[in-house]
């Protein structure tokens, strides 16, 4: 079973940060503080790149928040600066409400070691020790006896379904084994907060879309918040509670799948998202028309005699149930009320266009 978000239990909060590269970053920030610079500015007046521009976003207790975005739109770099890698040139980032510029390095370590992991792309495990030690290596740079280490790895690697490879060597295993490897081991020292830097993204599709689902599930039983960078819009509809699309650095928007797919921030996420097929993410009370106006349009129609839904029913499970119907109608339910109803000409603009036009065809 899922564990809930919490809405107002944020792990991280990060505030309009910056993250500028160059010889004269010091002078490019204070322009950016003072005057607002473009990232165009910045490369222009100061020679200097703008990674991250006034980035802000909450990761909220139990969820898995992706950053999506094409190469060099700024997603590892804004990852980074989540566990102190890098420096923010501007803006604060707090996690369990602590600013961590404020960190002393003991601290800072601890942090790492105990609320922030990471896994990245290439997992680099060791090649002359077995799963069992590279799942257990962070315990070991912790100074943890090889007794209780090993038993904490092993659990981890229970988890993730390499129990039977303890003793084997990292070449003897696939790519997507491996990458469960780095799994193990970030998720042995038990972090609340994991971040994943396009984790799978080296893979074959089938073995991908395994690890998401099974990543997914993972987190989800663990009750753990992951920050997971793709830039692959499928993955990210398929693993995050929420998604944020970075454009140059800029995060362009922060909402569900169903939010950006439905109601994209501008062109660019419009075009982005404009091959997505809706049937799974857009759902009855997006596409609805309120009950009053559908008994104002259509004064004939029995609303309590249509087949029944809860609003939260996709595309496809509405295509389903107005097949089954003489009437083309669904009727939309909540708390035991009618709250509106999804006509089959709606279903129709809710595939293929906004749901406002779905709801004014309904
Ligand atoms: N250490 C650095 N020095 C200078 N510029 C950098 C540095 N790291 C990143 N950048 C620049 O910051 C911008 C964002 O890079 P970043 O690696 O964060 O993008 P990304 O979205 O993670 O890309 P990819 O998907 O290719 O990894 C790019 O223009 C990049 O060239």
């Amino acid at each position: 079973m899922e564990k809930k978000i919490n809405d107002n239990d944020v792990l991280l909060d990060c505030r309009n940060v910056w993250k500028i590269f160059g010889a004269r970053a010091p002078a490019a920030v204070k322009a950016v503080s003072e005057r607002g610079l473009s990232k165009k500015q910045v490369l222009q007046d100061f020679d200097c790149v703008v990674g991250v521009a006034d980035a802000s976003l909450q990761l909220r207790r139990g969820e898995i928040f992706c950053v999506m975005g094409l190469s060099g739109s700024g997603k590892s770099t804004l990852v980074r600066l989540f566990n102190r890698l890098i420096e923010p040139s501007l803006g604060t980032i707090t996690v369990k409400g602590r600013e961590i510029s404020a960190l002393k390095p003991a601290e800072l370590r601890e942090m790492r070691a105990n609320t922030i992991g990471m896994v990245f792309q290439s997992v680099a495990l060791l090649p002359y020790r077995t799963v069992l030690e590279n799942a257990a290596f962070g315990l070991e740079v912790r100074g943890i006896a090889r007794e209780q280490r090993n038993e904490i790895a092993l659990a981890a690697l229970g988890k993730v379904g390499l129990s039977d490879w303890t003793a084997r060597y990292p070449s003897e295993l696939s790519g997507g084994m491996q990458q469960r490897v780095g799994l193990a081991r970030a998720l042995a020292a038990d972090p609340e907060i994991i971040l994943m830097d396009e984790p799978f993204s080296a893979l074959d599709p089938l073995i991908r879309r395994q690890l998401q689902d099974e990543f997914r599930q993972l987190t989800k039983s663990l009750g753990k918040s992951s920050v997971f960078i793709t830039h692959d819009l499928d993955e990210a509809i398929r693993i995050g509670d929420r998604i944020a699309i970075m454009k140059d650095g800029v995060i362009v928007q922060v909402g569900t799948a169903e939010e950006i797919v439905t109601r994209p921030a501008d062109d660019y996420v419009a075009d982005f998202v404009a091959g997505i097929s809706r049937i799974h993410l857009v759902k009855a009370h997006s596409v609805m028309k309120p009950v009053a106006e559908f008994r104002a349009a259509h004064p004939n129609c029995d609303v309590d005699a249509l087949l029944r839904t809860t609003p939260d029913a996709d595309i496809g499970e509405l295509i389903d149930l107005t097949m089954q119907s003489d009437r083309d109608a669904v009727a939309v339910v909540h708390d035991g009320k009618v709250v509106g109803v999804v006509t089959a000409r709606g279903l129709l603009r809710g595939v293929a266009g906004s749901p406002a036009e779905a709801r004014a065809a309904a």
